[in-house]
């Protein structure tokens, strides 16, 4: 059985819905899954699972959040080499301009990103499904 985190960083709650979901077509897919937040994850915990999710919401300036969850991608980005690892997170008046970016990002870290899920404000019937396929497609 495949292990997977599920970590995510959400200011009002609507990265955590999809991370709900997320985790949910994980473990319907088979998988052991853990729903982490952002703070409580570090460097050296990647290791211990076979396939990641990682959730933050468009912050900043198209960036990612950068208290809680820049600082910790920063730290185990480099344990992500030949990982599975899905990317999620909501947005509102960008394009999703910084899911992109952290595509290409997670991608130049060498890891298999097997894909992406954003939701304009509350995730909907249809982004809360892309969220289940995404874990779906870790486990
Ligand atoms: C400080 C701040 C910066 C934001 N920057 C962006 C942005 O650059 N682009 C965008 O599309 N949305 C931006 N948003 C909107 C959030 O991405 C949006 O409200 C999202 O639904 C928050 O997700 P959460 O409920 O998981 O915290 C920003 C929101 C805040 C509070």
């Amino acid at each position: 059985m495949s292990k997977i985190a599920v970590v995510y960083w959400s200011g009002t709650g609507n990265t955590e819905t999809m991370a709900g979901s997320v985790a949910e077509g994980a473990r319907e897919a088979g998988a052991e899954v853990e729903e982490i937040q952002a703070a409580d994850f570090g460097e050296d915990a990647a290791a211990g699972y076979d396939a990641l999710a990682f959730g933050c919401p468009a912050m900043g300036d198209e960036s990612l959040e950068e208290d809680e969850f820049e600082p910790m991608f920063e730290a185990v980005e480099g344990s992500l080499s030949g990982k599975k690892v899905a990317l999620f997170g909501s947005y509102d008046w960008g394009t999703g301009d910084w899911m992109d970016a952290w595509r290409e990002r997670t991608e130049g870290d060498d890891a298999e990103v097997v894909g992406t899920a954003i939701a304009n404000l509350e995730p909907d019937d249809d982004a809360l499904a892309a969220c289940k396929e995404l874990g779906a497609a870790l486990a």
